[in-house]
């Protein structure tokens, strides 16, 4: 379980976290939703310990990653993998290296163990027989299979995803989310995804978190979020220009 407590975070020209609180269930995914720009890359950032707030806690199994330095934060954030925006793949490296790459930097495996795990983690995704390619030559969908992959392999108790479909087509979107959502069922970590693809993320997690104006405002089932007497959760929902959540 993932606990946040009172998070406040101020960059120089604006206060973006105005103090978050949120229960992230163990082995359950949760979605934060919210407005371009309102801090949900910033918030996944503090729960793996890449920022430090300026006030708050994030409780990890009982540990505070914010007040975790070195040794100590790295052991922390060896219980996380994250998967990025872009999939952020290395353009050097082949699918197989890139997916080696945290088994790697993180473990002591042999290459033949790291060999075997990198070709699980491709059947995992379904895209066994990759290993020699370059990002360059993969599509937006498969790149981000790949990145799955690399966020899997360490068998991370919590994955991080930050819009995990952006950029696809509406059949792989769809795609992605189930496969995230399979792989989340069969291994039973804990998911916490930024999406904008709203109401379709739905379908496929467990708890739905609204980030307005600094906090959290609802926090519910996906069915109970769209059941919401809640002004901005609504507007929010149907993407109306009216209503409490202001167009700057
Ligand atoms: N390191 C930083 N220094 C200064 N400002 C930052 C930094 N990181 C984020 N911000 C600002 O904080 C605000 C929130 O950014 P963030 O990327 O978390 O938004 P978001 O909700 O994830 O948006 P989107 O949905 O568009 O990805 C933005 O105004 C951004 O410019």
């Amino acid at each position: 379980m993932i606990k946040i407590r009172d998070l406040k975070k101020q960059f120089p020209n604006q206060e973006v976290l105005k103090g978050v609180s949120l229960d992230i269930p163990k082995g359950q995914i949760t979605a934060v939703i919210g407005r371009s720009g309102t801090g949900k890359s910033v918030l996944l950032k503090h729960i793996i310990g890449l920022l430090k707030p300026d006030h708050g806690t994030v409780f990890v199994n009982g540990d505070d990653i914010t007040q975790a330095e070195g040794h100590r934060l790295n052991e922390l954030r060896k219980k996380f993998g994250m998967l990025f925006q872009n999939a952020a793949l290395l353009d050097s490296m082949s699918v197989f290296d890139n997916i080696a790459f945290p088994l790697r930097e993180k473990t002591k495996q042999t290459e033949s163990e790291i060999r075997e795990r990198v070709e699980e983690g491709l059947a995992n995704v379904g895209i066994v027989g990759m290993n020699h390619k370059f990002p360059a030559e993969l599509s937006g969908g498969m790149k981000k299979r790949v990145g799955l992959a690399r966020a899997l392999v360490t068998q991370p108790e919590i994955i991080l995803f930050d819009e995990p479909t952006t950029g696809l087509d509406p059949i792989m979107k769809k795609a992605i989310h189930k496969l995230i959502y399979d792989t989340q069922r069969r291994f039973g970590f804990t998911a916490v995804m930024v999406s904008h693809d709203i109401p379709e993320v739905f379908d496929f997690v467990d708890q739905v978190a609204m980030l307005f104006d600094g906090v959290i405002h609802e926090t519910g089932t996906p069915g109970a979020m769209q059941q919401s007497t809640n002004a901005a959760v609504q507007q929010f929902l149907r993407g109306d220009l009216d209503g409490p959540i202001q167009i700057n």
